[in-house]
């Protein structure tokens, strides 16, 4: 089970996360979300934690310009795209940044997972979340979950992780629900909206870890 801990932005939810044995921590390189980070911010948590989790930076519709200011600023590990990027688009990245692709795409019938194919050969990883309600201000973040069961006995096409409305209460529901081979949570372990809280970030990792 891989666990995902989006949209970090102080040293108390970084070293929560890594110290509850998180694969993989996110830090947000959007603006308009209240978890976004600047390159520099980013910079400066990444280097308050040696080693442990993969640095996975999450961009929405990102030119290059954004995507070299920040892989300059920091090493990471994962390249999160969660807006409408395109197959060729991904590869681009890819190809040009030289980091794993993990594509965040919005679910909300079967269709929507035959979709995945057209973007096999170009990214690494999924990344399935809700598609964002109407009105929403952003992409993903809203605490929006989707029917689990549209993945369940379902094979696609990459290694993937669950999101969208988790919390440590419902996360095991949603993996035995899902089938997800991992998870993905941002809103579920905040005590306000853009402030994660420590005791949630663990309590997350190990309802995810024991499902
Ligand atoms: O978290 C954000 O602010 C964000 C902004 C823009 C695109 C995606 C964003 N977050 C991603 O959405 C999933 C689901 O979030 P939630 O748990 O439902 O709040 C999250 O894990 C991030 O990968």
């Amino acid at each position: 089970m891989r666990v995902k801990i989006c949209g970090l932005k102080d040293p108390a939810g970084l070293e929560a996360a890594a110290r509850a044995g998180a694969d993989y921590v996110g830090l947000v390189f959007f603006p308009p979300s209240p978890r976004a980070v600047t390159p520099a911010e980013a910079a400066a948590l990444s280097a308050a934690l040696p080693g442990g989790p993969q640095r996975v930076g999450l961009f929405v519709d990102a030119d290059d310009a954004l995507l070299e200011a920040v892989t300059g600023a920091l090493a990471l590990d994962v390249l999160q795209l969660h807006g409408a990027e395109s197959p060729a688009r991904c590869a681009a990245v890819r190809r040009r940044f030289g980091l794993p692709v993990m594509k965040a795409l919005g679910i909300a019938t079967p269709a929507d997972l035959d979709a995945l194919a057209a973007y096999a050969e170009a990214v690494d990883l999924f990344l399935l979340d809700a598609k964002a309600p109407p009105g929403a201000p952003l992409p993903g973040g809203n605490a929006a979950p989707f029917d689990w069961t549209l993945t369940a006995g379902r094979r696609l096409p990459r290694p993937w992780l669950l999101a969208g409305g988790l919390t440590p209460g419902n996360v095991a529901q949603a993996i035995a629900a899902s089938g997800a081979p991992g998870v993905d949570v941002s809103s579920g372990v905040e005590r306000a909206r853009g402030v994660k809280d420590p005791a949630l970030i663990a309590a997350f990792i190990s309802a995810a870890r024991a499902a």
